[in-house]
């Protein structure tokens, strides 16, 4: 039997069967959709035949496009994008698109390195969560913690800090922590001299492990930590200090306090300049991609190999 006709249909007999007995209870009509019949005998309308339709499917079709992921950016790397309040041409709303200056984003990757209890997660925790604890406890391998800087209002910079267990020094790890940093900072114990004495050493490896795409080294800062303690008697000599850094490639110098918070702030700040200054040489050194016609002098081949033959 088809689904048809079993809807909206009753044989007449039994229809008129429940007539009667509702005749004879002298009901009001009680009972599933019946309220609308008169009660008793006489003509009766017959009910309304409802033909089954079956509800359009769905046709198949062109499968709906999947939305557009967001450009990000990978460590290094920077996307521009329109700003959030930026309306498509000929909106619904029927307004001109807005123009907005466009948004840039930078991640960099920053590592965190130095001898073994000189304060380095003490001051990430300080930049990202502006906490301390005086309560030491080793980092084994690495740690991470991102912090978001908005440094202008058309630019944000995202800065992934490597905070590098001290104990891992010039460990065969390390190569792998440095690889695509764009900076670091190099911390020293201010109340440790040997902690100082590391810190060239630290320089030399991440400089013989890391360096940038245009083979310049990258950005380093020194961080004279705890300065707190009063005990200032390594870099009371500023100039000293500032000789110190200029022969050994650190971009700058800044006493600082995970404990008191002082200058570790300035010291990023410092930090991120340099490398967006650094990421402006590279941009400017990387070539476009056009055949430029040399009319009047050969091309000059800059790759060895070429130039040989
Ligand atoms: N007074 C003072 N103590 C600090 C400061 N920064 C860190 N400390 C203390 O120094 C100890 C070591 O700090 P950590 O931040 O764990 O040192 P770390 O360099 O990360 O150590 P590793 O993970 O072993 O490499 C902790 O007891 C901190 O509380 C500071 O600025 N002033």
């Amino acid at each position: 039997m088809s689904f048809a006709a079993g809807v909206g249909t009753r044989a007449p007999a039994s229809r008129a069967r429940a007539a009667r007995v509702s005749a004879l209870r002298g009901g009001a009509g009680r009972g599933r959709g019946r309220q609308d019949e008169p009660r008793g005998a006489g003509p009766r309308v017959p009910p309304r035949r409802e033909e089954f339709r079956p509800r359009p499917r769905p046709r198949p079709g062109p499968a709906r496009p999947a939305p557009r992921a967001r450009p990000r950016a990978r460590a290094g790397h920077s996307v521009r994008r329109p700003g959030p309040g930026c309306l498509p041409v000929g909106s619904a709303r029927g307004r001109p698109a807005r123009m907005q200056a466009p948004h840039k984003e930078h991640l960099y990757k920053l590592l965190v390195i130095g001898d073994l209890g000189v304060g380095k997660t003490s001051i990430i925790k300080r930049y990202v969560h502006q906490n301390f604890s005086s309560h030491y406890r080793a980092t084994i391998g690495v740690d991470f913690a991102l912090k978001v800087l908005h440094w202008d209002p058309e630019t944000v910079v995202r800065l992934q800090l490597w905070d590098i267990a001290g104990q891992e020094r010039f460990g065969n790890m390390t190569r792998v922590y440095y690889r695509e940093a764009m900076g670091a900072f190099i911390v020293f114990d201010v109340t440790r001299p040997a902690t100082f004495e590391a810190v060239t050493k630290w320089k030399n490896d991440l400089d013989s492990k890391l360096s940038l795409p245009n083979g310049k080294p990258v950005s380093v800062v020194l961080l004279a930590n705890k300065c707190d303690q009063g005990k200032d008697v390594l870099i009371n000599n500023g100039l000293k200090m500032d000789q110190f850094c200029k022969e050994h490639g650190f971009v700058g110098w800044f006493e600082t306090s995970a404990k008191e918070n002082i200058n570790i702030d300035e010291a990023s700040r410092c930090l991120v300049k340099h490398i967006l200054a650094n990421e402006c040489d590279l941009m400017e050194s990387i070539e476009p991609d056009i055949v430029k016609p040399h009319l009047t002098s050969p091309k000059i081949v800059s790759c060895s190999s070429c130039a040989k033959s």
